[in-house]
């Protein structure tokens, strides 16, 4: 399938160029009423990147980014950077990688989801209340000079315990092509089963915050 039409959700300013959907392509997308605002930061460099499990809350069990909700009176890029500080303990120059829409059918609202990456962070990564560091290989060549042995044995990252169309964009975002994407979701007892996809890559820039 290479549906063009951009889904109600994705910002209609973009210049997007399709790059995967799927699942039930003859629904409708889900109507919402409410969106609320999040962030997610992965630090990716020299083949490898830092995921967080998620010890409670909202998507417990999973591998994920480091974020949470963008409070009142901050931006997205703010709220990133306070929350990769608050889960993981370190700072970074956090840069734009792409925007996710998701809604699951029956939820009191939709979550809009700007994804940041980093190629380098300051501190010491720490486990906290809620995230569980890890490292993985991310399937990028490492450049001759910053090779180091502990990184050789890192496992592929774990895309069976992530939420399930992160497989679409993370090669995205570890490529550095900004991208734009919505998935609706249905809930399958604990578990959110994916029901249909839209991702789409900025061909012609992407936000800065
Ligand atoms: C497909 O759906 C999702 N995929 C991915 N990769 N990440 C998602 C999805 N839906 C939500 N998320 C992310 C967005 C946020 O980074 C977290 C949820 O934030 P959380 O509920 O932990 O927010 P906090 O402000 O930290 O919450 P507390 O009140 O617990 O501090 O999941």
């Amino acid at each position: 399938m290479t549906d063009t039409s951009i889904p109600p959700g994705i910002d209609s300013t973009l210049s997007l160029q399709y790059h995967a959907s799927g699942g039930n392509d003859k629904s409708e997308w889900a109507p919402y009423t409410q969106v609320k605002y999040y962030t997610n930061a992965f630090i990716a460099y020299d083949g490898k990147i830092l995921l967080g499990y998620k010890k409670r809350g909202f998507g417990m069990g999973k591998y994920n980014g480091y974020g949470g909700k963008v409070e009142p009176g901050e931006t997205p890029l703010q709220a990133a950077a306070r929350e990769l500080q608050e889960e993981s303990g370190v700072t970074a120059t956090l840069e734009h990688a792409g925007s996710l829409f998701f809604f699951t059918a029956g939820a009191e609202w939709a979550f809009q989801i700007e994804i940041y990456r980093a190629d380098s962070y300051e501190g010491t990564i720490t486990e906290s209340d809620e995230m569980r560091p890890e490292w993985f290989a991310s399937g990028l060549k490492k450049t001759a000079s910053h090779v180091d042995d502990s990184d050789l044995d890192l496992p592929p990252i774990p895309y069976v315990k992530m939420w399930e169309t992160d497989e679409i964009w993370i090669p995205l975002l570890l490529s550095k092509q900004p991208f734009a994407g919505r998935a609706d979701f249905i809930k399958d007892g604990d578990d959110f089963k994916p029901w249909k996809w839209w991702y789409g890559r900025v061909v012609d820039g992407a936000k800065e915050s």
